[in-house]
């Protein structure tokens, strides 16, 4: 069923009723402590190939906004660091605290960020559809930035700009001609680790690879995703999307590794 959400009778900690993989050995997210953390000169670093990117449309899922790529071929894959394939960009979506408190998924050191962007690439070379990679232990290979708060992101207007089409879940608009390239720090510097996906169906499927440098968007900026509705068109219920985090999981013996 397709009911869970963030709110106090479907949230977080009473998805795994219906997902009970939500008590798994490999959740996401989790709190990353550095101090902990093993550098590992074995991994290099991830590299994006962009360039040929297609952006097709801008999507309001009811849980997130959402940009999907055309993954018809190899035109954007990320490769190198924790990966032994290179995995194809799918799509990227965001998640948000409410006014003023925050809303990574991720913590470092107990702190979290104002929001986290996630880039969702499949593995195209083991797996045939998206979906069957989704469901698989290396078919995943999701590429997490924070977002802090200060001044003005200069490309993220594109996306808030954008986010009136999608007011209401089950909204779809045209998004064509957005490398999200733009929407990376200038290190790519990462932890990483073996995680799942952080809403249902929460398949043990993603190699999670977290940029340690936030990018900076404004307070106005974040605000305009809040202004986004969990609710269709036709509901009477107004309710507004916002506090779409998972809170972090149990490591359970998990390594997480950083880069150099
Ligand atoms: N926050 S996250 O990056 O861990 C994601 C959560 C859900 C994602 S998905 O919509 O891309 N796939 C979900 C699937 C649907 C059907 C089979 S898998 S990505
Ligand atoms: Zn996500």
């Amino acid at each position: 069923g397709n009911n869970w959400g963030y709110g106090k009778d479907n949230g977080p900690s009473l998805w795994h009723k219906q997902y009970p993989t939500a008590k798994g050995n490999r959740q996401s997210p989790i709190d990353i402590i550095p101090q902990q953390l093993s550098q590992d000169p074995g991994l290099g670093p991830v590299v994006l190939n962009y360039d040929q990117c297609t952006s097709i449309n801008i999507s309001n899922n009811g849980h997130s906004v959402v940009v999907e790529f055309d993954d018809s071929d190899d035109r954007s894959v990320i490769r190198g660091g924790p990966l032994d394939n290179p995995y194809r960009l799918k799509q990227f979506h965001f998640h948000w605290g409410g006014k003023g408190c925050h809303g990574s998924e991720h913590t470092v050191a107990g702190n979290s960020y104002a929001s986290e962007l996630h880039l969702v690439h499949w593995n195209a070379v083991k797996y045939k559809t998206y979906g069957e990679a989704a469901a698989a232990p290396d078919g995943l290979a999701v590429l997490g930035i924070f977002l802090e708060t200060g001044d003005d992101h200069r490309w993220l207007h594109a996306i808030t700009d954008a986010l009136y089409m999608v007011k209401f879940k089950g909204s779809i608009t045209d998004f064509k001609g957005f490398n999200p390239k733009c929407l990376l720090p200038s290190s790519l510097h990462y932890w990483t680790y073996l995680g799942s996906l952080t809403t249902p169906p929460l398949h043990e499927s993603v190699t999670w690879i977290i940029l340690k440098e936030p990018i900076t968007v404004s307070e106005r900026q974040l605000g305009k995703f809040r202004m986004l509705l969990s609710t269709g068109e036709e509901e009477d219920q107004r309710i507004r999307m916002e506090n779409n985090f998972r809170p972090p999981q149990p490591l359970k013996g998990r390594k997480v590794r950083s880069s150099v």
